[in-house]
């Protein structure tokens, strides 16, 4: 095992630093995740503060205690308040931009030409700056100007809630508290390392565009090429022609278990005996894969009566040493309990305030074995400023001084 020392220095961000402006979860995920990688992450804030830091009753809890919905995109991180409608307040941003590597933004180009933090501004103090734009919908077209959050421009934008919902009777499925944010943000991430990496190797900077339509498009990226082909599909039916053994099944006690065989041959006459309904090997409607997709409402249908038989724990143990693959449908709070999420370190430990314990998910990417880990949880607004001024060599007067024009609000 390595030092705690020798771990940071392994951490593949460790010296790059980071300015982000940007609110919510999508844009400002990606700078936890660098964070959690070792890079020095300085959240300039409006001196209202991130508008996430208010988002706290999805859970209906009250004020005490850890803001998942804050700590997650914002974790590991510094906050420094700047109004940057005052030319104190852009200044100090120009400061701390001349000396970053990274710069990350959710705001839309009106309101960044506004605030004069474009990336002509910006690199008119640091050429080499990687500029990273998060969208709702693209970087070019009519609606650059349009805000977006992760429902509208990559849940419903990219065909992902009409594939779950279809267009009958049935209500919306409910979309999890930003899905294609944090896959965004994750996406980000990635493309921070290519342009690093790029930079690195030719000396030419980047600007990066990535959009939650986009992203959502490339998650949904199977169904969108094949739509052309195969048309209008309607909401899929575990009971139309297909393969039974990949496929949803209810325990007795109304939880859902996944099988997916997807090398139906192989597991069938196995997955039968450890039914132990060894007389479905032999019938003539399931012989083999083929005749199991055409008569696949009849085999959903008594697989449906054997799974109902037995309890989600029950089947754990009858199907403890099955060779296909198999899942039961967890909920989140249960993904806290698995084995193996456990055993990787995918949940960082934090503590709030108040002392209460919270977890956090830790990004998905391990290198050289070691797990990334949330280093600290996310700073109150502008807890950071002084501190971040200090690392500038601004000496106490040019403080004052900046505060006295209205640069922190
Ligand atoms: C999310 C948005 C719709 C939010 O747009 P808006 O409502 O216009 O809010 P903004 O944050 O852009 O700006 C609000 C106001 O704050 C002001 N403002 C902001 N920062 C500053 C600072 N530092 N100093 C002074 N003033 C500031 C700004 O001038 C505006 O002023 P006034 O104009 O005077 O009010 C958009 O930013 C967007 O589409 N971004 C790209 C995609 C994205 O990241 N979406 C969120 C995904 S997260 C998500 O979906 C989720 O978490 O759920």
């Amino acid at each position: 095992m390595r030092s705690e020392e020798e771990r940071t220095m392994s951490r593949p961000f460790e010296g790059v630093s980071v300015v982000e402006i940007a609110g919510w979860t999508f844009v400002p995920a990606a700078g936890a995740i660098l964070a959690d990688l070792g890079a020095d992450v300085v959240k300039v804030e409006p001196p209202t503060g991130d508008p996430q830091r208010l988002l706290r009753n999805l859970l209906n809890q009250d004020d005490s205690g850890p803001n998942p919905f804050l700590e997650i995109p914002n974790h590991g991180k510094r906050s420094v308040t700047l109004d940057l409608t005052t030319p104190a307040g852009r200044e100090v941003l120009l400061r701390l931009v001349a000396d970053a590597d990274v710069f990350l933004t959710s705001y839309l180009p009106a309101l960044r030409a506004r605030l004069g933090i474009d990336v002509d501004d910006l690199r008119a103090v640091n050429p080499r700056l990687v500029y990273v734009r998060g969208s709702g919908w693209g970087s070019r077209g009519p609606m650059v100007n349009t805000g977006g959050y992760d429902s509208a421009a990559a849940w419903c934008s990219s065909g992902t809630l009409h594939k779950l919902t279809g267009a009958g009777d049935d209500e919306p499925v409910a979309q999890p508290a930003a899905f294609y944010d944090l896959q965004g943000s994750n996406t980000i991430a990635g493309a921070v390392a290519m342009a690093l990496y790029r930079r690195e190797r030719t000396g030419e900077t980047a600007v990066v565009d990535v959009s939650l339509l986009n992203t959502g498009m490339w998650a949904l990226g199977a169904d969108i090429a094949a739509a052309p082909f195969s048309g209008e599909v309607p909401r899929a039916d575990r009971r139309a022609p297909g393969n039974p053994i990949a496929n949803y099944y209810r325990t007795k006690d109304g939880r859902w278990i996944n099988l997916v065989c997807l090398q139906a041959d192989r597991f069938w006459d196995e997955l039968c005996l450890v039914l132990d309904r060894p007389e479905l090997v032999a019938d003539p409607r399931f012989l083999d894969a083929a005749a199991r997709f055409t008569h696949n409402r009849a085999c959903v249908e008594v697989l449906d009566g054997i799974f109902a038989e037995r309890t989600l724990d029950e089947w754990r143990e009858t199907l403890a040493g099955f060779s296909g693959v198999w899942a039961p449908a967890l909920t989140p709070a249960e993904v806290h309990d698995h084995v193996q999420v456990r055993e990787n370190g995918y949940l960082s430990e934090l503590t709030a305030e108040d002392g209460t314990p919270f977890r956090v998910v830790a990004p998905p990417y391990q290198f050289d074995g070691e797990p990334a880990r949330a280093r600290s949880r996310a700073p109150e607004l502008g807890a950071d400023t002084a501190e971040v001024l200090r690392g500038l060599g601004l000496d106490a007067a040019t403080v004052d001084d900046y505060r006295a024009q209205g640069a922190f609000g």
